[in-house]
């Protein structure tokens, strides 16, 4: 029986491509004390550019070490803002999908026996194989075809594993480690997703995959929930089981915390530590999407996100495993998100995202007729290499149209987009759902004006974070202590408001440009 009258608080991270951000919430779920570790700026001795390290060929990895670190850092600035960690019932997290993490023979062993006098980065040091690929890499296309040819075909891939192969899927990226680098694939103990790493980090053994992030992967049977043989043979050797490790849901106490938190923070010995899961399946736990809401992640990446009650197999974008009580979630990924945006104000304005609005101002809905595509960096959906494409009222490539042009080009490119991509998944947007946001550009209303006209639907936004993988993290490990524990939590379902709707003449507008975007992308090579 858990003492009514302790103060207990909950604790979350993310663990997202740009940044660490922790959580810590009280019974109610309201916020009492956050920190952030932005990855280029406070540990500049990694050299990421935006979380990342790029390669000529399209790989893109993170040092593995690098987010060690960042914890580190992280876990020094909540005790700086006041965090009574012995009030800490239980934690989970969220990360960046997808990437692996390649733990040397013997890492176990070493999270089993750190010492609470050091920083977790010099002890785990010498504990990863190679960088992480993460997400935005897009080397392994050779592999995906592989591994659909060995499974029967993409669509046969897509209906067990509920996507076909895409190269950031991690069944791809094990693929291409075990065939350019045999040795690393050799000495690793285990594979581990970011999530599970993270997890790992706190439990003091290599954690579990959960299912939902697990089916980021092109090797996981949705439908069964266990490992799919036949990708598992076209990615690996017959050891590969072993370094995966058996996946659990998402709602299971995988431990208590590593006695490393207690001796150097003053965590309770039995705090307990809940598996830890993909962003967007912690932002769609965060979120609470209710029947006809769809959410709009607007981090590095831009993603929509929506529950569902059975797993059709989609023609693009993809089916997981659920992250709560819905058996399944359509994920789809725009890698051309936030970052892109940043790189097009620095451009047209510099770093100001109110000069960069006021641009917008400048303009009309339906910007003259000017509108445009802009990948930075190789597009998932539809899948594309880098490149920009700009054209006026009567289709006209143009090149350099004025900074305000550009800036709707833009954005009503990139929500145009969302919008056509997710009707083809089949998504039903109209005026009768609702657009729920969160990630970091979920602040910029003029933004959110551009996505509400667009899928002429409301948007709102959620009123206790601005980030619901985060908060979707903390509240993630609230619920499942209070199922394990018998123990009623008397936290309210987060609530949202409305920040953005569409304009009457919306649908008229924005009608147009999804056919001419249509258009634009079959030319895109
Ligand atoms: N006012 C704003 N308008 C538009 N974008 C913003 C604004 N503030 C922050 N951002 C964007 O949010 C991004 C970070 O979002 P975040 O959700 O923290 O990313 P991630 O979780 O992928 O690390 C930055 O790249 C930045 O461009
Ligand atoms: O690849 C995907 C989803 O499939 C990305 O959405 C990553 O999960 C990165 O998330 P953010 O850091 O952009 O939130």
């Amino acid at each position: 029986m858990i003492e009514e009258t302790r103060k207990k608080t909950f604790l979350g991270f993310d663990f997202s491509t740009q940044r660490l951000k922790a959580v810590v919430i009280d019974e109610e779920y309201a916020v009492q004390q956050e920190a952030d570790v932005e990855f280029d700026v406070d540990l500049p001795e990694f050299r990421t550019a935006g979380g990342v390290v790029r390669g000529e060929r399209g790989e893109v990895t993170a040092p593995t070490l690098l987010w060690v670190k960042a914890l580190d850092m992280v876990m020094d600035r909540l005790v700086v803002a006041g965090v009574d960690f012995s009030t800490i019932e239980a934690l989970s997290g969220a990360a960046q999908q997808h990437g692996s993490v390649w733990w040397l023979k013997g890492s176990g062993a070493k999270l089993a026996s750190l010492s609470g006098d050091q920083f977790l980065h010099t002890q785990l040091a010498t504990c990863f194989v190679a960088d992480s690929p993460v997400w935005m890499d897009s080397s392994t296309t050779a592999d995906c075809q592989a591994l659909e040819e060995a499974v029967g075909g993409p669509e046969e891939l897509a209906k067990i594993t509920g996507s076909r192969a895409y190269e950031r899927f991690t069944g791809a990226q094990i693929r291409k480690m075990f065939r350019t680098r045999p040795r690393v694939y050799q000495n690793s103990e285990r594979i581990s997703l970011v999530s599970s790493f993270a997890c790992s980090l706190f439990v003091g053994k290599i954690a579990p995959i959960d299912l939902s992030d697990g089916s980021g992967m092109n090797l996981l049977n949705i439908h069964t929930k266990k490992w799919h043989e036949q990708a598992l043979q076209a990615c690996g050797d017959e050891t590969l089981l072993s370094k995966l490790g058996d996946p659990v849901p998402s709602a299971t106490v995988v431990g208590t915390i590593s006695p490393y938190y207690v001796q150097r923070y003053g965590f309770r010995s039995d705090c307990k530590v809940v598996a830890f899961t993909g962003d967007n399946c912690s932002a769609l736990a965060g979120l609470r999407l209710r029947s006809g809401w769809v959410g709009l992640s607007l981090g590095t990446s831009d993603t929509l996100l929506l529950g569902l009650e059975s797993a059709a197999a989609p023609p693009a974008g993809h089916i997981l495993v659920g992250p709560t009580s819905a058996p399944y979630m359509a994920l789809l990924c725009f890698s051309n998100g936030s970052l892109t945006r940043q790189n097009h104000r620095d451009r047209l304005v510099g770093p100001s995202w109110e000069a960069f609005n006021d641009l917008l101002q400048a303009t009309v809905r339906g910007n003259m007729g000017y509108m445009g595509i802009y990948y930075d960096t190789a597009e998932i959906v539809p899948r594309a290499a880098a490149g920009r494409w700009l054209e006026d009222a009567r289709g006209r490539p143009v090149d350099k149209p004025a900074p305000q042009f550009e800036a709707r080009a833009l954005l009503e490119g990139q929500a145009v987009a969302r919008r056509a991509h997710a009707e083809d998944m089949g998504f039903v947007l109209d005026r009768s759902s609702r657009v729920v946001a969160t990630g970091g550009a979920s602040v910029n209303t003029a933004l959110l004006q551009i996505f509400a006209d667009v899928f002429n639907t409301p948007v709102y936004v959620q009123d206790q974070h601005a980030n619901a993988a985060l908060l979707g993290a903390a509240i993630r490990a609230a619920e499942v202590w209070s199922a394990e524990t018998g123990t009623k939590l008397t936290g309210s379902e987060p609530t949202v408001s409305p920040v953005a709707s569409p304009y009457p003449d919306a649908e008229r507008i924005y009608k147009p440009m999804l056919e001419r975007y249509r258009k634009m992308i079959e030319n895109i090579p």
